[in-house]
């Protein structure tokens, strides 16, 4: 009988309350994957002993024989998932199972809705882990003792708010957790059902699941002989890791269940590529392309997604030393002779074997994705998931621009829809004759790019303009210049320039145009005086009066926001106001007298700005100069 002492008990953090009721309420019709959760961990546990015994022999304790045990208690209704693993101090018990240290947590769980909170992906996407016990328990204990340490403890919680830990007696290192079913989840208490589930979720991990299975001796009539029962303990999984099996013999299912076990998901995968590579370099490497988003995608320090094994001993999670920063959706596992069994992350950052394998992983994983393109429907799915974090490597990935533009999806005035569907290669395909360039807009919504007065004269020629209006999208095209040969143009810098597209008469006739409304573009350019940098007549538009443009190389409208919504300090650019000289509110200008002159030729640069996406330094003088024509 051990004995409890230094009994105390502590609250949870109010993040576990609030996983703890959404996971209760909406994993309901998944909960066997509660077995899956813990047996992760447990394997996880073994991994770290194995690690950590590299250095210190010791800590095996006589013990190395890494192993998980699942028993149940069918009149008990209690299932016990034992691993012999690295165990817990009190210190480690109370920081694991009664806070989470994800950042990013708290305001995940807020910004979940209401019918949100329902849905059991949702939640999948944040990991349930340990927590998912008490989807089928009422009560969950938890005993441990951490490898080469002699105190063991106890951890109790019934999981409404409190847990209970005490310090307790424990012989074997490792960690065992009992679970008391609740009654709508008995069916778990079966060595059948058990069975299944361990084969179903944990076939493919590297440690044994043992099973107790107990044999009676019959007499010569067939009848069983009481007292003679042996218990036997028997691996009901494979027990073997999957990567290191050869492709042909693992089954898509089996890829599927592994990625489960990795990443903790609910959802297949989209694809994955496995591949085993010898030579100067030798790894294997499994990587997988998840259809979710994990919540802390864009959280600085959120998880990455490589597993990193040397020689089939784990050595770290979330190494992400293996894949560049846009890649960061991808998951898996990276197993290497190549590095020594006691690498370190800064060791990694140095090592330029690391290099070699990241150049190849990052390849492997650009083809993958080229494959998944062509389905187009799980492609757009990614799409609509990953793309604006791909759209981060250009800038990162310099080496693989090529690689990773092909892989872009854009809207575009092709369309005319906000999915994002169309590659630059689509677009290409329909290039005008005599079009040189890759027409693009940056705005702040897929409606103001659509909308842009600087379309007009595009779609009057029929030629297509890519919508941009992702946030990264203007840091995008400043590091992605050109495809196949084109150069990328924003249509809301600079002259326009349609190339060959227009002939010389046209040319020479805007020419003309320039020249007769020279004095007019004077008055203007007088008028508004220090609000704007030039002023110029322009045939980019046929419904709009005036549009506001940036020189080539000022930083975009959009990014400018962005910067300035980031408390940047920016210095001030001057907007170019072009007018459109067909335009009957231009021809109004020319003929109105010199008071009315100023305020409508306000009136023309506050309106071009706001219908780009901008904002009035004044906008109730804009009301009062409107006002004022419309009244006169
Ligand atoms: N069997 C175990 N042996 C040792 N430590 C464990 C065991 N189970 C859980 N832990 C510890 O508790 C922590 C929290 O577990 P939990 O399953 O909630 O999250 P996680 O595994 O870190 O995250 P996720 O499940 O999202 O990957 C683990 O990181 C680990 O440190």
């Amino acid at each position: 009988m051990t004995t409890a002492t230094h009994e105390e008990t502590l609250g949870f953090q109010t993040e576990v309350k609030q996983l703890l009721h959404l996971m209760i309420h909406s994993l309901y019709s998944n909960r066997e994957i509660f077995l899956r959760e813990l047996i992760s961990n447990a394997a996880d546990a073994g991994d770290k002993l194995r690690y950590q015994a590299l250095d210190n022999d010791a800590l095996y304790e006589g013990d190395s024989d890494l192993r998980i045990e699942i028993e149940h208690d069918a009149e008990a209704n209690t299932v016990t998932v034992r691993d012999n693993g690295i165990g817990m101090t009190r210190e480690d018990v109370i920081a694991n199972l009664g806070t989470i240290a994800k950042s990013g947590t708290a305001e995940f769980l807020k910004q979940l809705s209401g019918e949100q909170q329902k849905d059991a992906k949702l939640i999948g996407q944040f990991g349930v882990g340990f927590y998912s016990a008490f989807i089928v328990a009422d009560e969950v204990t938890v005993r441990t003792r951490r490898a080469g340490s002699d105190a063991g403890v106890e951890w109790r919680s019934r999981g409404e708010g409190e847990f209970t830990v005490a310090d307790i007696d424990m012989n074997a290192h490792g960690t065992e957790i009992t679970l008391h079913l609740k009654d709508d989840a008995k069916e778990f208490a079966d060595d059948y059902r058990l069975r299944a589930l361990v084969r179903k979720y944990s076939d493919h991990i590297d440690v044994p699941v043992r099973m107790p299975r107990t044999e009676t001796a019959t007499d010569d009539d067939g009848n069983e002989v009481e007292g003679s029962e042996v218990v036997t303990w028997e691996t009901v999984n494979e027990a073997q890791a999957l990567w290191v099996r050869p492709k042909s013999e693992v089954s898509d299912d089996e890829y599927q269940a592994f990625y489960k076990h990795i990443s903790h998901d609910f959802s297949d995968p989209l694809t994955w590529s496995h591949n085993k590579v010898e030579g100067k370099l030798e790894y294997t490497s499994l990587l997988y392309v998840p259809e979710r988003a994990p919540f802390d995608l864009y959280e600085r320090d959120g998880a990455r997604g490589v597993r990193l094994y040397v020689q089939r001993v784990f050595i770290m999670d979330d190494a992400e030393q293996f894949l560049p920063l846009y890649l960061r959706f991808i998951k898996g596992v990276v197993d290497t002779k190549d590095l020594s069994l006691n690498v370190s992350r800064e060791l990694l950052q140095k090592d330029p074997q690391v290099d070699k394998m990241k150049s190849a992983l990052t390849k492997r994983a650009l083809d993958m994705l080229k494959k998944l393109a062509k389905d187009n429907d799980a492609y757009q799915r990614f799409w609509n998931t990953f793309g604006a974090v791909l759209k981060e490597g250009p800038a990162e990935d310099f080496a693989n621009r090529d690689k990773i533009a092909e892989l872009l999806r854009f809207s575009t005035t092709h369309t005319d829809s906000a999915t994002q569907d169309q590659s630059l290669a689509d677009y290409v395909s329909r290039m005008k004759e005599g079009q040189q360039k890759i027409y693009y807009i940056v705005a702040d919504s897929f409606n103001a790019a659509k909308s842009s007065p600087h379309l007009e004269i595009f779609r009057k020629k029929g030629v297509e303009v890519v919508l941009l209006h992702d946030r990264i999208d203007e840091w995008l095209v400043s590091h992605l210049t050109e495809y196949d040969g084109k150069s990328l143009a924003d249509v809301a810098k600079g002259n326009l320039d349609l190339g060959e597209i227009e002939g010389e008469e046209e040319k020479q006739a805007q020419e003309e145009t320039a020249k007769a409304k020279e004095d007019l573009v004077k008055r203007v350019q007088a008028a508004l005086g220090e609000h704007v940098q030039e002023v110029r007549v322009t045939h980019r538009l046929t419904d709009s009066p005036a549009c506001v443009v940036l020189s080539e190389n000022d930083m975009g409208f959009q990014m400018r926001r962005i910067m300035e919504a980031a408390g940047q300090p920016l210095p001030e650019v001057k907007p170019i106001l072009e007018l459109n000289p067909d335009h009957p509110l231009i021809s109004r200008l020319e003929s109105v007298d010199d008071a009315s002159f100023g305020d409508l030729a306000r009136i023309l640069l506050d309106q071009a700005i706001i219908a780009e996406g901008g904002h009035l330094d004044d906008p109730a003088a804009y009301v009062k100069r409107l006002n004022a024509m419309l009244t006169a």
